[in-house]
């Protein structure tokens, strides 16, 4: 019989038993997902916003955002994100022609330490507005334990260690007070807690409690780097809605469970599998019935404040706005949620200023209300702009039924255009006269007629009907063990640079076997306890792993890699062989040799 004999486990092997830091018992009242909540973000619309500072900044930048906008209409302008990088400001706050550098700016890398080139440069909280990246870990299952009855008058008194707990599930839960994904930006780890260990007399260790991770309605979830077509792993629409994201780990069984008729005392015990880790990208579908649309600095954000009790940054420069503002306006008894979106520019549809970002929102809006600046020195020009991002970025979007709102009537200029730019919208966009309102979002002329005939259109419309665009699985109960064989493993060679320990030398060869099973396996087993390396030479040379590697020329001393554990290869056979090995490893690590009263007797005796 050939082994292959734990040398020495690596760090990832040691910290898993490390874990000391384990949750306290839950005591019977806690209620089921009592664990963090993300904080809640400020209810609605006021978003971060660059300070207005200075008085000639409005004006400057207005005329580098026109700049940029033309110069990448004729050829190989600057790049859209250009916009928001500070104009090498003249002081170190904001002097003019910057946007203000207290906005923050994040340059940071992701967790692999990729720059991500496109959206690097824009303000977080537009970031995280709409989507997020966070880290989900769900609990590791508990260690099972190694104990024996002891009792006065019971003799043999037989194995009686409890198994592990298993570990907290992950799921994400719907929370309709919610409204972005902002409040992800504060916390990006989330881990379940573990399963407690199994202990003496037969106890079981309790299972960690399930970690909610709260999300608003019209999340998507998916798995980092997923491929454009796979499902999401949860689409939630419906307060209350939950998804199953990432699973806790079973836990390890106690030596009680090894018990047979021919081993009635085993000294062995499982660790705890390993929960589910992965990263996930959030993306948050904004579900508003209409969409305030428009060039900036038109009034939008004006208007959603006085139709809604929103409280959006209102400023004289254009981007005040820089992420949806969401606003629910109560009139007649009805509800309806209103959405103003940053300004539209020229080439927003490919990318300029902030329009694509949220383009993809305004998509999900029912009805569009189009604000036209009545001081603007060309309205229509406006107009069929906008109207042309919006068709060059989804033509679906020109059919979206549309209301024009002419504001800042108040303004005497704007008045005067007023009846022709009327007739223009009338006579050459084919706009009904009855979707057209001259407005005054300041004095509020005008806007009840126009929210009156919002609600008209919506009720031509029918109801609204949230539904799924994906074919997300939203998993609600945790999925059946799959049956992987443990032998179906792949082992790959590679060399590393040094001399082979083999005999001869040679090239530094290490196996690197790699099988669901067999890693998780090998991730299970107690390496404490000498029946346990036992137990897993057995499976080595039962699955064919053994087999596979001699047939790769696997030489003696060369290292073997399973999952987190490394072992060295040995020809030599026999018990006392596996045992001196293990007895090796455990001075080399400095742990106590647990159940080693078994000595296995020397070959021959
Ligand atoms: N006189 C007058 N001024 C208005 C009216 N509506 C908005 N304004 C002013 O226009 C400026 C821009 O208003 P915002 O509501 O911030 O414009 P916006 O379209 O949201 O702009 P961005 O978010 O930057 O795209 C502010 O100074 C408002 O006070 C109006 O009806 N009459
Ligand atoms: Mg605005």
């Amino acid at each position: 019989m050939q082994q292959t004999l734990p040398k020495s486990l690596p760090n990832g092997v040691r910290a898993g038993r490390q874990q000391l830091v384990r949750p306290g018992r839950p005591s019977g009242g806690v209620p089921s997902g009592a664990g963090p909540i993300p904080a809640r973000p400020v209810a609605t619309a006021a978003s971060p916003q660059p300070a207005a500072s200075t008085s000639g900044t409005g004006a400057d930048w207005s005329k580098r955002l026109l700049a940029v906008a033309k110069t990448k209409k004729t050829s190989s302008g600057p790049a859209p994100a250009d916009i928001f990088s500070p104009a090498k400001p003249a002081s170190a706050k904001g002097g003019p022609g910057g946007l203000d550098p207290a906005l923050d700016f994040d340059e940071g890398m992701d967790e692999d330490g990729e720059l991500e080139p496109a959206r690097k440069r824009l303000p977080a909280e537009m970031r995280c507005f709409d989507t997020a990246r966070i880290f989900i870990k769900a609990g590791d299952g508990g260690n099972g334990c190694v104990a024996f009855r002891r009792e006065k008058f019971v003799e043999h008194g037989g194995p009686a260690g409890g198994c592990g707990g298993r570990g907290g599930n992950v799921w994400a839960v719907v929370d309709p007070a919610l409204n972005s994904l902002s409040s992800f930006r504060g916390q990006v780890h989330f881990r379940a807690p573990l399963g407690v260990s199994g202990e003496g007399s037969n106890c079981d260790g309790a299972d960690g409690e399930d970690l909610l991770v709260a999300v608003p309605p019209g999340t998507i979830i998916r798995r980092k780097g997923a491929e454009e077509g796979d499902p999401p792993l949860a689409e939630l629409l419906q307060p209350g809605e939950r998804a199953l994201i990432a699973v806790g780990g079973r836990g390890g069984r106690g030596n009680f469970s090894f018990k047979t008729s021919r081993d009635r005392a085993p000294a062995i015990a499982e660790r705890g599998e390993k929960g589910e880790e992965l990263w996930v990208d959030l993306e948050l579908k904004v579900v508003a019935d209409v969409g305030i649309i428009g060039v900036p600095n038109a009034g939008k954000s004006t208007l959603l404040s006085v139709v809604t009790a929103a409280k959006p940054k209102i400023a004289n420069y254009p981007f005040t706005t820089l992420v949806p503002n969401l606003g629910v306006c109560e009139m007649d008894y009805r509800t309806t949620v209103f959405a103003d979106v940053p300004g539209l520019l020229e080439g927003a549809h490919e990318g300029l200023g902030l329009g694509h970002e949220f383009l993809r929102h305004v998509q999900r809006c029912r009805v569009l209300v189009h604000v036209i600046d009545g001081t603007s020195p060309d309205p229509i020009g406006d107009y069929s702009a906008i109207n042309l991002e919006l068709e060059l970025f989804n033509p679906d979007l020109k059919d979206k039924p549309q209301l024009v709102a002419y504001n800042k009537i108040d303004v005497p200029d704007s008045g005067d255009f007023w009846e022709m730019v009327q007739e223009q919208l009338t006579t050459e966009y084919g706009v009904p006269a009855d979707r057209i309102f001259a407005v005054s979002a300041a004095t509020g002329r005008g806007v009840t007629e126009l929210v009156r005939a919002v609600r008209g259109v919506l009720d031509e419309l029918g109801p609204a009907t949230l539904e799924k665009e994906t074919n997300a699985q939203n998993l609600t109960a945790i999925p059946a063990r799959r049956d992987v064989r443990i032998d179906e493993f792949t082992i790959s060679v590679e060399e590393m640079p040094g001399v082979s320990p083999a005999p001869g030398g040679g090239p530094n060869r290490v196996y690197y076997v790699e099988g669901e099973a067999i890693e998780r396996f090998a991730s299970m087993t107690n390496w404490d306890y000498y029946e346990s390396s036992k137990r897993f030479q057995r499976v080595l040379e039962a699955s064919g792993i053994n087999g596979a590697l001699r047939a790769k020329g696997v030489r003696e001393g060369e290292t073997v890699v399973i999952g987190e554990a490394e072992f060295a290869w040995s020809e030599a056979k026999g018990d006392a062989a596996v045992y001196a090995s293990w007895v090796k490893d455990m001075k080399e690590r400095g742990v106590n040799r647990q159940g080693s009263a078994r000595w296995p007797r020397p070959e021959g005796v």
